[in-house]
């Protein structure tokens, strides 16, 4: 594969453990590895060169937690909630019902749509999540087809209880024979540990059938209101625990806990709990605001992901994730932009080799149509995001 010299960068975000940010910088990318990082003026010949004409470079969004794998609409659920109405878990077999119906075509077809559109948005790496199949033949269809186009994925089926269904007894199946069935195609395992979802008892169960199966777990807790979601997730040391709205004060310090054998200078250490703060999703539903200002005081490695999916939060755009964690939840840029790159990466497991821009990591990066990263909540909402480099590969101008 040849050698790509991007240069004239006005500002370059690495999110390296040092944290540099260079002025007037280049970057060379020798196929889809990141082969040189520095001063424009010093920058060594490659095959091709691209003038980034003074725009602004960093790392490419790791989208950490998405449910891509769905069909139908859930517009009208929407709308009843901006009227008022409560968001509540019952709203997943609405979506289930709609992808059950969809063929195998139709699924990937809508799938690669998603993810061409986050790619255009300046995303690199994506987890997505099965969870609208909640039956065996059905979770291991779309664990199936998501392992096909995601980075990795992960199984829940602990998602909802269908209807109908024993509530102890689906557990046993999500424990028994469907997880036997997605084994193949997931790394990760997650519950939506909640009212109306699971119950502890049930949370605990499923956590723990999924790591004898060698299973990554990550956990939904504390969306809804108070419960707990993070402390589970803590004691099985889950890599992330997810929304996390309403978190006290017990809550806070157990995240923190989870992450006393890290050194953030070196970015290095025993990886704790990473707490996935997901603002899109606490817009649409109107929930408080994950505490991202609490949390990364009290020390806790936090993630900011996108949360697509039709009931909660329909959108891939990880820049208005990154604008609203500045303006709304009060991080700064660098601090949102790290959560959004290294954090996702480290909620996944993969920061030695993606999540920011480093010789011999991944070739993931993108260029604003901006001279800076401020741009990004300076101007929220424009189509900021030019062009992307995944894994070396170019989309967009
Ligand atoms: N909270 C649980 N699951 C999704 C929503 C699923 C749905 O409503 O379709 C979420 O992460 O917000
Ligand atoms: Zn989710």
């Amino acid at each position: 594969m040849s050698a790509t010299l991007i240069t004239n960068i006005a500002e370059l975000t690495t999110q390296d453990p040092e944290r540099r940010v260079l002025a007037d910088a280049a970057v060379v990318l020798d196929g889809d590895r990141i082969a040189w990082i520095g001063p424009a003026a010093a920058a060594p010949a490659a095959d091709e060169a691209y003038d980034a004409a003074g725009r602004a470079a960093l790392p490419g969004w790791v989208d950490s937690h998405t449910h891509l794998v769905f069909a139908g609409d859930r517009s009208a659920e929407f709308e009843a909630r901006m009227a008022g109405r409560e968001y509540a878990a019952g709203g997943i077999a609405v979506t289930t019902d709609a992808t059950r119906a969809a063929g195998d075509y139709e699924l990937t077809r809508l799938l690669l749509g998603r993810v061409a559109e986050a790619v255009a948005g300046g995303t690199t790496y994506l987890e997505t999540k099965t969870g609208y199949g909640l039956s065996v033949e059905e979770e291991s269809r779309h664990a199936r087809i998501a392992s096909t186009v995601a980075d990795q994925v992960t199984y829940l089926g602990a998602h909802l209880v269908p209807a109908r269904a024993d509530a102890d007894e689906y557990t046993d199946l999500v424990c028994g024979g469907m997880l036997a069935a997605v084994l193949p195609y997931v790394s990760w395992a997650d519950v939506f540990c909640e009212r109306g979802a699971f119950t502890e008892e049930q949370s605990r169960r499923v956590l723990d059938a999924c790591r004898r199966a060698g299973l990554g777990l990550r956990v939904h807790g504390n969306q809804l209101g108070p419960g707990p979601g993070v402390r589970l997730a803590v004691e099985f040391g889950a890599a992330s625990v997810d929304h996390v709205n309403h978190l006290d004060d017990d809550d806070v310090a157990a995240l923190a806990g989870s992450w006393s054998g890290w050194d953030p200078a070196a970015a290095r250490g025993a990886r704790g709990t990473v707490a996935t703060c997901l603002p899109a999703c606490d817009l649409s539903t109107r929930q408080p605001l994950a505490p991202g200002r609490r949390l990364v005081d009290a020390g806790v490695e936090i993630a900011l992901a996108s949360n697509c999916n039709p009931g909660t939060s329909y959108t891939t755009s990880m820049n208005f994730c990154v604008a609203t964690a500045v303006l709304q939840m009060r991080l700064t840029v660098d601090e949102a932009v790290r959560a959004a790159t290294f954090g996702g990466a480290l909620a996944l497991g993969v920061q030695d080799s993606v999540g920011s821009l480093e010789v011999g990591k991944r070739a993931d990066l993108q260029l604003l149509n901006a001279p800076s990263a401020t741009h990004l909540a300076y101007r929220p909402g424009m189509p900021l995001t030019g062009a992307v480099w995944r894994a070396g590969v170019r989309h967009g101008g």
